[in-house]
């Protein structure tokens, strides 16, 4: 098999991108990583102790610190493969000064669970549209896997969604380690939309809680969310896909019920009252739903598919709607 990948550069320095540098520098694939991060004092940080400052700080940076840098343009240029990792809401902040050029031959993979704000589109369009980026170059990097969790090297599995499937099999080869399993999916539609809604039911989950319902009711919300979420990728891209696969429903119970969820907490705060900035300020980490709840209330005035998860979320989120009330309302729609 021809090799595409051999420099890797990391786009992001939260807690997944840190994930993300640990599980391919432990991966024993020959190839040479490259680290960007907006954090000038991150950088400075990781270059001398090794570790993250900020997010997973427990793991050992292995990148060496030449190429760990918050100048983006020369750490595109030294990789073959570009792997993003900024949360949607901040891509186009982080890729200023990036032109299509920059990106021309190069493989783009997508950590980021998000859409972007104004455009509307999930990572692999925006790509698309805004770099040229051909969907043949373009992978997903998707399943239920929390950076925790990763840190504790708790075994994982993670799917590699690209239209040209050797070379989601290339990458995933680059990430297998004793605690990563990957699989292969050819399905970046499904994969990248079912990641985005599933943030925004973690979220309503957050808020069943918070507002004082049990897991009897969480359940039925979550069984409920499933459906919405097919309903909503069979409308966007139908094609015969099982909901039941890891990239969908085991992405969407993680998130729904993992104590490391951020959408989950995100949302549990939202039901005990507390408003959208102060939950954000005792959060220091981003939950993706918040943005994406609003996006997706835009894409749907198109498609009108029934998402009464989805909108009850965006009421109370961005209509000021009492959780209470909102989620009362919702459940006399739940079956
Ligand atoms: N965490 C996880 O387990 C997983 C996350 N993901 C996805 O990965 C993506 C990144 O999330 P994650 O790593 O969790 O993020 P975190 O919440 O851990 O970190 C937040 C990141 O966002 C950056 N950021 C915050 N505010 C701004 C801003 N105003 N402008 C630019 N950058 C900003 C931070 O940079 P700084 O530190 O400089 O403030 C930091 O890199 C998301 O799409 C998420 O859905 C996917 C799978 C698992
Ligand atoms: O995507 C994730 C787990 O698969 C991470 O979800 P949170 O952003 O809610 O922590």
């Amino acid at each position: 098999m021809l090799k595409h990948i051999n420099k890797i550069t990391v786009v992001g320095g939260g807690s997944w991108a840190t994930a993300n540098i640990k599980m391919l520098t432990d991966n024993a694939a020959e190839k040479e990583i490259f680290w960007w991060m907006r954090n000038g004092q991150a950088v400075e940080h990781i270059s001398k102790f090794r570790h993250n400052p900020n997010y997973l700080s427990s793991v050992e940076i292995k990148v060496p610190a030449a190429n760990i840098s918050s100048d983006l343009k020369p750490l595109i240029e030294a990789a073959d493969c570009i792997l993003l990792n900024v949360p949607a809401a901040f891509l186009k902040e982080a890729l200023a000064g990036i032109t299509p050029e920059d990106f021309k031959g190069k493989k783009i993979v997508s950590a980021v669970k998000g859409i972007v704000p104004d455009e509307n589109q999930i990572i692999g369009e925006f790509m698309h549209h805004k770099y040229n980026v051909s969907f043949d170059d373009f992978m997903v990097i998707s399943g239920p896997c929390h950076a925790e969790e990763v840190a504790l090297e708790k075994l994982s599995y993670l799917t590699i969604a690209s239209q040209d499937v050797e070379l989601a099999t290339e990458f995933a080869g680059m990430l297998n380690t004793r605690y990563i399993k990957t699989i292969v999916s050819d399905d970046i539609y499904g994969t990248e939309w079912g990641a985005v809604l599933k943030n925004v039911y973690a979220i309503a989950s957050g808020i069943c809680h918070g507002v004082g319902y049990g897991d009897n009711f969480q359940s039925v919300l979550i069984s409920n969310a499933i459906r919405e979420l097919e309903r909503f990728v069979d409308e966007v891209h139908p094609i015969d896909r099982d909901i039941k696969e890891s990239a969908y429903l085991g992405d969407l119970l993680v998130t729904a019920y993992s104590q490391f969820s951020r959408n989950r907490t995100f949302g549990n705060m939202i039901g005990k009252g507390y408003t959208v900035t102060s939950a954000q300020l005792e959060m220091n980490m981003i939950a993706e739903g918040y943005y994406a709840v609003n996006c997706l209330h835009q894409v749907n005035l198109q498609h009108k598919v029934e998402m009464p998860i989805c909108e009850a979320v965006y009421a109370i989120l961005y209509k000021k709607a009492s959780p209470t009330i909102e989620m009362r309302k919702l459940a006399e729609k739940l079956s």
